[in-house]
């Protein structure tokens, strides 16, 4: 991961997630001759118009709707396309039940759904097993430790680590609706209390913004070896503690998929707002490419675009919905991948609960933007013992 293709045309949308721009570049004017390879072409069928033709932003409601008739739709399979039907395989009977693994955190797998895609043989889709409780706790464990020190985030490489940075975000949250409420009250505005504690200082010593700006520029986070984006590298000198509590869910799906045994050693956590794309990647990096990669997404759906070994060959676009889990395995761990939109209006209200203070913020926070979680986990290094007993017996390294 990532060397993107920098869609020329685009004028809106923010590749927030975005770890490298595309290095093959040239100037902007040699970028728009050259012709869009078919993975842009899909890409842009979902790029909605936010201007109008004399450059005047249109409100939200006056946007041209985008064609969403051919994605595909694990959730309602009697909807989609005649094409789109004929790509599901249904693996439902072969998951593995045997596993008595239950956890507080996801249904039992005994209970899960398990698609596939044709030609795409080691893709497995499971639409969500969790309940709204249940994804509000991988909500909550994203924003409160996830993106948080000693973990890597875009934010920490840039100002320097942020301790805490959702917990105090969340304090000004409450804060700023503390004083709303007290303003409403008193009807008076010169009541507003103005803070005159100076601000934390970042690396370069100067005050760091507001902790809420800093959350709207929260874009990424790593876990376990923590991913030289630069070189591109894992390194064995970069690693933070890998959440049991994931690995043991990850586990529990690779068991299922017969992708076991599977150690999530690094992952990737994306936090997508509302304009928010990812241009087609591939993720090739680790050393160990025959275990997948093992995707959950909460919040907003995506269309994700599901694509092939080149981005000359057009990509699959296929709704990913909160709690829905993606495994990319098999042949789909070498294709190219990314994220087309986040869907207008399409946040999960099972989700929003204002009596729930637990959650109130996180959940706030991720729908006032239609805002995405996605984590996803890699197993890095092979292992021996699995080399032992394997055909293949290269010894490559990343490092
Ligand atoms: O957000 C997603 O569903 C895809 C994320 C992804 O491809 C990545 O982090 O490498
Ligand atoms: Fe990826």
């Amino acid at each position: 991961m990532y060397e993107v293709e920098e869609d020329t045309t685009a004028t809106t949308t923010t590749e927030t997630t975005t770890k490298t721009a595309s290095k093959d570049g040239g100037s902007k004017q040699q970028q728009q001759e050259k012709k869009p390879s078919e993975f842009m072409r899909v890409q842009r069928l979902f790029r909605q118009q936010t201007k109008n033709a004399r450059g005047k932003v249109l409100p939200k409601d006056k946007r041209p709707p985008v064609d969403y008739s051919i994605v595909l739709d694990f959730s309602n399979l009697d909807k989609n396309t005649e094409e789109n039907k004929a790509l599901v395989i249904d693996y439902t009977d072969l998951v593995d039940k045997s596993d008595a693994g239950a956890s507080e955190y996801y249904a039992h797998p005994s209970t899960w759904r398990v698609y596939g895609i044709k030609d795409y043989p080691g893709f497995y889709f499971i639409p969500s097993p969790f309940t709204s409780s249940q994804q509000k706790k991988w909500v909550k464990d994203s924003l409160e430790q996830y993106a948080n020190v000693p973990n890597n985030t875009n934010i920490n490489l840039f100002y320097g680590p942020v301790k805490d940075l959702w917990q105090h975000g969340q304090q000004e949250m409450i804060t700023e609706h503390q004083q709303l409420s007290n303003q409403l009250l008193s009807d008076d505005d010169d009541n507003q209390e103005t803070s005159t504690t100076s601000r934390p200082l970042d690396k370069d010593g100067k005050e760091l913004p507001p902790y809420r700006e800093l959350l709207d520029k929260l874009a990424w986070a790593t876990l376990g070896y923590q991913f030289q984006w630069t070189p591109r590298i894992y390194s064995r000198d970069f690693y933070e503690t890998f959440p049991d509590d994931l690995q043991d869910l990850v586990q529990k799906i690779a068991m299922a998929t017969k992708y076991d045994p599977y150690i999530a050693e690094a992952g990737t956590v994306n936090f997508y707002s509302e304009d928010s794309v990812m241009g087609g990647h591939l993720d090739d990096a680790e050393e160990e490419m025959e275990k997948p990669i093992i995707s959950l997404s909460f919040g907003a759906s995506a269309v994700f675009l599901l694509g092939a070994e080149t981005r000359d060959i057009a990509p699959i676009p296929l709704f990913i919905r909160s709690g829905d889990i993606v495994i990319m395995g098999g042949r789909s761990r070498y294709c190219y991948h990314g994220v087309a939109k986040i869907v207008e209006n399409s946040f999960n209200v099972d989700l929003v609960d204002e009596a729930d203070e637990t959650f109130k913020y996180h959940i706030q926070w991720l729908r006032e933007k239609n805002r995405r979680i996605n984590v996803n986990t890699r197993q890095v290094f092979k292992k021996k013992e699995e080399n032992n007993n394997s055909t293949c017996t290269t010894t490559s390294s990343t490092q």
